[in-house]
């Protein structure tokens, strides 16, 4: 199977997963992660997992739903800590929500008593850039996102394609060295969801940042990753990791007509679909 890689595997070559530094983004080495159920029992939602992300790389994260795909973000974020195993940001263990991390989820984090301006403002000032410098800096990702003419707006009078880009834009202004997406754009129409992961690749292009990004949509996945990492069902651990090798930059409508999307789509969807179908047979398991 071309391009997939036997979990753990840090993908092209252990050079490839570092900078000059030697350092990856992010790791995760045997990370579990339990949690206490209301009823005294304990559930495992993360088991034993390994990951690499490289500098500068986009990794795109899917398995069936419930799997654990989000638990693994807040152990990357610092919301949580791993029961067992490491989880290592910048090569340094996660203490907490690092200052280098930025975060986009489905439900939009903009305040909603305040302009589309002082939104995005908001981030730089909170780390105490001074008033006019973090104007301008805003300004300047609102112009990235085609919303310019938009910053005395609040986020009320936007529709969800602009109230993401605010989100884009208050995310962006802060450098994150590394971006961790939760199904930022499943809560939009398809056309919207098309244009967004576009300009996700455009302001993404040239940060450095890596990002890891959590999506249902095996489509989404392939059409905006370096690599898709696929899950088991739960507890999550990495069943498998391939490379996409479409050529960038990308947009997603041509991309994903290409024969070699298709290809790796098939790939990929048999190793996915197996892990989606031990899911469904759960639950109906359960509800029998
Ligand atoms: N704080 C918590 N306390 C108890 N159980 C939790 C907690 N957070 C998550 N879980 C459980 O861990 C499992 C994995 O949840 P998680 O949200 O990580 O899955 P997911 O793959 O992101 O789901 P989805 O695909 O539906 O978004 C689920 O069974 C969930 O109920």
């Amino acid at each position: 199977m071309s391009g997939a890689k036997e979990p753990g595997s840090p993908g092209g070559g252990a050079a490839a997963g570092h900078d000059a530094d030697g350092v990856p983004a992010i790791e995760l080495v045997g990370a579990t992660k339990r949690f206490r159920t209301p009823s005294g029992g304990v559930h495992t939602a993360v088991r034993d997992l390994d990951l690499t992300v490289r500098q500068g790389e986009f990794v795109a994260v899917v398995g069936p739903t419930g799997c654990g795909k989000s638990t693994t973000l807040t152990l990357v974020s610092g919301l949580e800590e791993p029961s067992e195993g490491e989880v290592r940001v910048q090569g340094v263990p996660v203490d907490g929500i690092g200052d280098e991390v930025g975060f986009v989820f489905q439900q939009d984090a903009v305040f909603p008593w305040r302009s589309v301006l002082s939104n995005v403002m908001a981030g730089p000032r909170f780390r105490g850039v001074p008033a006019a410098e973090a104007r301008e800096k805003a300004r300047e990702w609102l112009a990235r996102v085609g919303l310019a003419a938009f910053e005395d707006r609040y986020p009320h009078q936007l529709s969800g394609g602009m109230r993401k880009r605010v989100a884009l834009a208050q995310t962006f202004v802060n450098d994150p060295r590394i971006l961790l997406m939760d199904e930022p754009f499943s809560a939009l129409d398809v056309q919207t969801r098309a244009l967004m992961s576009d300009q996700l690749l455009e302001l993404w292009a040239g940060t450095g940042s890596s990002v890891v990004f959590v999506t249902h949509d095996l489509e989404e996945a392939i059409a905006l990753a370096d690599r898709v990492v696929v899950m088991t069902a739960g507890p999550a651990t990495v069943k498998q990791v391939f490379d996409i090798d479409l050529p960038r930059p990308r947009t997603v409508e041509a991309v994903r007509l290409e024969p070699r999307f298709i290809e790796i789509y098939r790939e990929i969807w048999a190793s996915l679909g197996e892990e989606v179908r031990i899911t469904r047979e759960r639950g109906a398991g359960n509800a029998a």
